[in-house]
């Protein structure tokens, strides 16, 4: 079977111990693995490095938002890592996603290595239209996310972070080649934890989503092998 590159699963932990035990435990079924903070502060490069020992694509999601020049400066140490996918949010405007994009693609022409996708996050999984409304946001927040992904794809980004109940709008947007990464994904019967603007794996393939990022529907699982593979086989009957 041809490894799935579009399930990521996310390693929420803050030790080297959990990240092998569930690496080791999942084997060859999950091929792409999201980094995020919590166990980049806690442990550092050697995580990427036991990932690509073990030949697995990372996303290294570390959501940088700050003004252009600190964002460019910040990729530019990030692009030699050898992660396959960075990020930023795009709620640094047109200007710091213009200069992020640029940052990569120059930095990984001066290493003459393949280009780390780069993505932004739009509006975070976590918030419903009262929490977006609260924070004086006046416009639709599907509205916003599309707009997003509309600027993010003109400054010369490689798509975005969004909910999958945005995808299918995204899509129509930005076309087939943009990236979709869509957290917030539950399968049938699993907790939604903090998690707002959720669909099932299956849900946000049909919406259009490139990629699925899960977290914990995996890896708090009683058998993470087996929950990762009824998700497969889930989005392979796609
Ligand atoms: O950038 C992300 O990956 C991200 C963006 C977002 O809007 N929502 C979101 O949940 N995430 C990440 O996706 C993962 C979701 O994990 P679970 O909720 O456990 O499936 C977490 O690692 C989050 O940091």
């Amino acid at each position: 079977m041809k490894p799935n590159q579009r399930l990521i699963v996310a390693l929420d932990f803050s030790s080297m111990g959990e990240v092998e035990q569930l690496v080791e435990h999942l084997g060859g079924s999950v091929n792409y693995y999201k980094v995020g903070m919590e166990l980049y502060f806690s442990v550092g490069n050697r995580v990427l490095h036991y990932l690509q020992q073990q030949n697995k694509q990372v996303f290294l999601d570390l959501k940088l938002h700050d003004i252009p020049n600190t964002v460019a400066r910040s990729l530019k140490s990030l692009t030699g890592l050898g992660a396959a996918m960075l990020n930023v949010h795009a709620f640094g405007g047109p200007a710091m996603l213009k200069a992020a994009a640029e940052a990569v693609a120059g930095e990984a022409e001066r290493l003459r290595m393949e280009k780390p996708k780069l993505i932004a996050v739009t509006v975070l999984t976590s918030m419903d239209q009262t929490e977006w409304s609260s924070i004086g946001q006046t416009a639709e927040l599907s509205g916003q996310v599309v707009n997003f992904a509309r600027l993010a794809q003109a400054a010369g980004i490689d798509g975005v972070v969004a909910s999958p109940q945005e995808a299918a709008l995204i899509r129509e947007a930005c076309g087939n080649d943009f990236l979709i990464v869509t957290p917030g994904i539950r399968p049938q019967g699993s907790e939604r934890n903090d998690q707002s603007r959720v669909a099932t794996p299956h849900g946000a393939l049909a919406a259009g989503a490139s990629h699925l990022v899960i977290g914990r529907p995996v890896t708090a699982a009683a058998d993470p092998r087996q929950a990762a593979e009824r998700i497969l086989a889930e989005m392979e009957g796609e």
